[in-house]
């Protein structure tokens, strides 16, 4: 549905210039949530302002399904513009305005008749969740609010693409969790494909099929987040996975103190789908004779799909063991040992 190629962008002049993106290629799919992970100055806000052309590339071609929007000219960009809503960290809503006439705003804009405005906002209204507040200026609501708002514009003209720019950074964790939950249920009720860029794993992790991590200005790693996550091939990915353990620092010292030989090793098993809920290792270690000791466990979900982590001490015999992991293996996601 979109498809960005060979896209580079440099910002500055012939004395000083910024390459923020370097012939990057990707492809969205419609109706798909595509999360966009990079650390700061990594290239996201450019990327995601180039696929609606509020960035022009220096280079490189933006497909949105048949057409290559980088040929047409800024009259038919905005016929194009109003099928990509977009959604910002800040919100940018006028403080002027009240909800009501913030959402009408695009409609407004072109020209829509009034009665069909008035169907149009209470609807959006009602999705969002603020029949109460529409009324009320921007001052007088919450962050969470602020950004229902903005969502409630961003679909005012019936758009098929949600950019989101960093759209729950500014909130605190409950927050953005009741607003990630509105995205999904945008995406699941109206079908709109959902474009986000973020610097948290979480917010992959809670609501997207797939993800690409961004770094200088190219995409390292991409698929889909069940992949990505449990398989993480670039220093970038990894290091956003263990930003998301607060304790990892502690686990890597507890391991580090732990006397390991072939008659004890440290075990990393990764748990996905219903295997995550089974009594899995205890059946196990009964039928090998293994004992263990759990150091950390994580259980959690990734969009639908339950996901679980345990990083486990074996010990016994070096034959035991092997047969241990072997029958593990054979029903869970992975097993890898770590020492
Ligand atoms: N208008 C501009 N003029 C000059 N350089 C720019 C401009 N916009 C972005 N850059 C540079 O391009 C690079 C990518 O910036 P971009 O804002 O796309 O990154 P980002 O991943 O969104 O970062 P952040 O998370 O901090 O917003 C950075 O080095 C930035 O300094």
């Amino acid at each position: 549905m979109i498809r960005l190629n060979q896209l580079t962008k440099t910002y500055g002049n012939k004395h000083k210039q910024t390459t923020a993106l370097q012939n990057l290629d990707l492809t969205i799919t419609q109706g798909e949530i595509f999360g966009i992970i990079g650390h700061s100055g990594a290239g996201k806000s450019t990327l995601l302002r180039s696929i609606n052309l509020l960035e022009r590339p220096t280079s490189g071609e933006v497909w949105f399904g048949d057409t290559n929007i980088t040929a047409l000219s800024e009259k038919e960009l905005q016929h194009v513009r109003r099928k990509m809503g977009m959604i910002f960290q800040h919100f940018n809503l006028l403080s002027s305005a009240t909800v009501y006439d913030n959402i009408a705003f695009p409609l407004r804009l072109v020209r829509t008749p009034k009665e069909e405005i008035e169907q149009k906002v209470s609807n959006l209204l009602k999705l969002v969740g603020l029949e109460e507040h529409r009324n009320k200026y921007p001052a007088q609501l919450s962050g969470g609010q602020k950004q229902r708002v903005g969502i409630a514009r961003a679909l005012a003209n019936d758009p098929q693409v949600l950019l989101c720019d960093e759209a729950t950074s500014a909130l605190d964790p409950q927050t953005t969790n009741s607003i990630l939950r509105l995205l999904l249920d945008i995406n699941k009720q109206l079908g709109i494909t959902i474009v986000l860029i973020t610097h948290e794993m979480h917010v992959i992790q809670t609501i997207c099929d797939r993800v690409a991590v961004i770094h200088d200005g190219n995409i390292v790693e991409q698929g889909p987040v069940t992949e990505v996550f449990l398989k993480p091939e670039h220093r970038v990915t990894r290091e956003f996975i263990r930003e998301e353990n607060e304790n990892a620092e502690l686990l890597d010292a507890i391991i580090e103190s732990l006397p390991t030989n072939d008659h004890a090793q440290v075990v990393k098993i990764n748990f996905l789908g219903t295997s995550t809920y089974e009594p899995i290792l205890s059946v196990i270690v009964q039928t090998t004779g293994v004992s263990f000791a759990i150091l950390q466990g994580t259980i959690a979900t990734m969009k639908d799909t339950p996901y679980g982590q345990l990083i486990v001490r074996f010990e016994g015999s070096q034959e035991a063991l092997e047969r241990t992991y072997r029958m593990i293996e054979s029903q869970v996601h992975e097993l890898e040992v770590i020492r």
